[in-house]
């Protein structure tokens, strides 16, 4: 095979194996058997090891680069990432209800509910469609540059379904079967255990050695956006969770835009009763208003924004 066909097969399987890892682990609907993307996968490394100089940074082979790096380096969030404020019971959703109709001057307001997803969160950043760096929250406007351990998470696209340039921010977290199965391994060997899956998800990407990280079969959900370049701006944060979809990031499908407190109190009593049933930790549910524009109008505090406010759950006795 000339360096031409290589070039177009090497080309043919990136996009095969990019768009069943996409099934996969983005929509969670395989198409392929783990044995014929294995076997893609193998051709793959065996083609980019004939022709090195055709191996590119979003190549699906790519996933479990570098060697241990000898510390993070520190990363500034141009948009700085807040934290939220907390409710802890419905008065002071109610509350917070009236604080933006008084703010806002509105009568009614539309308000998207997410689950609060209990892992760490993250920053990606991704240049005409190709993940270029990822990092922690940190304080909010420093984080640190966990790229290559991001890398390893496979619902990350390396390459997004258009090439638009933007900056997304989301919490990465371990499924409940995979805090155990470390946990157990850890237990075998001795070593102390984690005390919950957010700990173990902040232990994972906080390893140096990037092979460590994709031991751990991390996850994550998108669900904000920070700069964006080369698409239509959303005029609504629903509109934004699509795009985001569209784009082929993961966000979770557990969502809701509702009209006014009274559905938002539905949501927030449906999931404290059905938590357990999701497979990994959420500490809360996430009420955010719909309309940017608004949100924009209404701000932001120093903290957190004014426009969004965690409802939080009394903490699980224990992890089950
Ligand atoms: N869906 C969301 O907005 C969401 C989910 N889970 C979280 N831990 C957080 C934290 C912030 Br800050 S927003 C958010």
């Amino acid at each position: 095979m000339n360096r031409k066909q290589a070039s177009e097969q090497i080309e043919e399987l990136r996009a095969k194996l990019n768009e069943h890892n996409y099934r996969y682990h983005v929509l969670d609907e395989p198409t392929v058997s783990d044995a014929d993307y294995d076997a893609m996968m193998r051709e793959l490394i065996r083609l980019e090891k004939e022709h090195p100089d055709l191996v590119t940074p979003d190549s699906p082979s790519q996933r479990v680069g570098g060697e241990p790096l000898p510390y993070f380096e520190k990363v500034n969030h141009r948009i700085p990432m807040l934290s939220l404020g907390n409710a802890f019971d419905f008065d002071e959703l109610k509350d917070f209800d009236r604080r933006i109709k008084r703010l806002g001057q509105v009568e009614t307001v539309d308000y998207v509910c997410e689950l609060k997803i209990d892992g760490l969160a993250v920053s990606l950043r991704y240049e005409e469609g190709v993940f270029v760096r990822g990092a922690t929250r940190g304080d909010g406007r420093t984080g640190e540059n966990i790229t290559q351990n991001l890398r390893t998470i496979r619902s990350i696209p390396l390459r997004l379904r258009e090439p638009v340039t933007l900056e997304v921010r989301g919490e990465a977290f371990l499924p409940h079967k995979e805090f155990e199965r470390i946990n157990a391994v850890k237990e075998e060997r001795g070593e102390a255990l984690f005390a919950n899956p957010r700990n173990a998800a902040a232990g994972s990407l906080r390893q140096l050695d990037p092979k460590l990280a994709a031991e751990r079969a991390l996850d994550i959900y998108l669900y904000g956006i920070g700069e964006v370049e080369g698409t239509e701006a959303p005029g609504t944060h629903t509109q934004a969770l699509e795009m985001l979809s569209r784009l082929g990031l993961k966000v979770n499908p557990d969502r809701v835009t509702v009209k006014g407190m009274d559905d938002v109190m539905d949501f927030v009593d449906y999931w404290r009763e059905h938590r357990t049933e999701l497979g990994y930790e959420i500490d809360g549910i996430v009420i955010k208003v719909d309309d940017l524009e608004l949100q924009e109008r209404l701000g932001t505090t120093a903290k957190s924004p004014r426009w969004s406010i965690a409802y939080k759950f009394p903490a699980e006795e224990g992890v089950t």
